[in-house]
């Protein structure tokens, strides 16, 4: 029986035997063959679907070991900053371990269903009009000056859970791909990713490391433009973010990688999002779609060779912000002579 990420990689985790282990049984996500996105680009195209997690994103894996780790040292309480997801894991983890937790969300820019996670698991909810680096800076000076742990991904504890997503896909496909697409905010988790890949090759797991593709939404692109976005504008909320913190490590993964990381446009995103649902199988939130999105965009640049074994990662569910779903919905039809033409129209 699947039992978690630390009981399942715990010999690469920085964890004992005193560690405790709070899990909602995160991880063991599905790799899901793309067929439609390997004809399309002449590869073999995987998606790592992260929305099948606990909570409904990635933040789950960091989320298990930072908040076991914070019982470890024997914090009563957590705290993050959010653009919605680390807020919704952070609240559902503190519920499980029985400790509490706030969070800091910009007013007004958090998708409705992470917004419900975080208030039902019974989370402090401080919204902050500001964006969510104004937040961060807030949740770090309060965990400086009052007994709580800072759980978002400037706590390494979060990026040792993550990197197990790459640990899966290489026990998944055997060896690295050759290339790995996935959102970049905050940009911890293709930090993560570098980290468990660079892992898996130093110990012989796999033969290679792929290249890493990071995309940021055009309007939210500080590594892109290489400065800091102090308005950042996206209706990818989750990766409306202006000055990540794992800026550093995100451009070590780039270089170290021989990867790059873009900027997609809102419309590149939506067209992934619609394409994902309606030719995938595939529903995830807008900020996942933007690793397809920019699949999409490299390939038709030329920088995703035939025949290449790609994984994107779609990060987050796309109930989690079912709005963008809804614009398309068809009017309703009265019974009598509508459903009769509604009828006609489906054969
Ligand atoms: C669905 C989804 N996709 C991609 C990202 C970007 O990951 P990072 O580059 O590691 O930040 C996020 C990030 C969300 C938060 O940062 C938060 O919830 O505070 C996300 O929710």
């Amino acid at each position: 029986m699947w039992r978690g990420l630390i009981e399942t990689y715990r010999d690469r985790l920085p964890v004992t035997d005193a560690t405790p282990v709070v899990t909602l049984h995160e991880g063991n996500t599905p790799l899901l063959p793309a067929p439609v996105l390997s004809a399309r680009l002449g590869c073999d195209v995987y998606l790592k679907v992260e929305g099948a997690n606990p909570t409904g994103s990635f933040k789950d894996r960091g989320m298990t070991l930072a908040v076991s780790k914070a019982v470890e040292h024997g914090d009563k309480a957590i705290i993050c900053a959010s653009t919605g997801n680390t807020s919704a894991s952070a609240a559902a983890y503190a519920a499980r371990a029985g400790i509490t937790c706030a969070v800091l969300v910009p007013q007004g820019k958090i998708a409705l269903g992470k917004l419900a996670q975080a208030l039902v698991h019974g989370a402090r909810l401080l919204q902050v009009t500001g964006n969510f680096d104004d937040c961060l800076a807030l949740a770090a000076k309060l965990a400086q000056d009052y007994p709580v742990a800072l759980v978002n991904s400037v706590n390494p504890d979060r990026l040792h859970g993550q990197k197990t997503a790459a640990f899966e896909i290489v026990e998944a496909l055997g060896d690295a791909p050759d290339i790995h697409c996935l959102p970049v905010g905050n940009a911890g988790n293709i930090s993560a990713y570098w980290m468990g890949y660079s892992e898996d090759l130093r110990d012989g797991n796999a033969t290679k490391a792929p290249k890493m593709y990071g995309f940021q939404a055009a309007g939210a692109a500080p590594i892109v433009t290489g400065q800091v976005v102090h308005e950042p504008s996206t209706i990818a909320t989750a990766i409306r973010i202006g000055n990540p913190a794992s800026w550093t490590k995100a451009v070590d993964a780039r270089d170290a990688s021989g990867g790059l990381i873009a900027a997609v446009s809102d419309r590149e995103i939506l067209a992934a999002y619609r394409l994902l649902a309606r030719e995938v199988g595939a529903f995830v939130e807008l900020g996942s779609a933007a690793s397809v999105a920019g699949l999409l965009q490299q390939a038709a640049a030329g920088r995703v060779p035939a025949g290449s074994t790609v994984v994107c990662t779609v990060t987050g569910h796309g109930l989690k912000d079912p709005e963008w779903a809804i614009s398309t919905a068809p009017a309703p039809i009265t019974i009598g002579n509508d459903a009769l033409a509604a009828a006609r129209s489906l054969d």
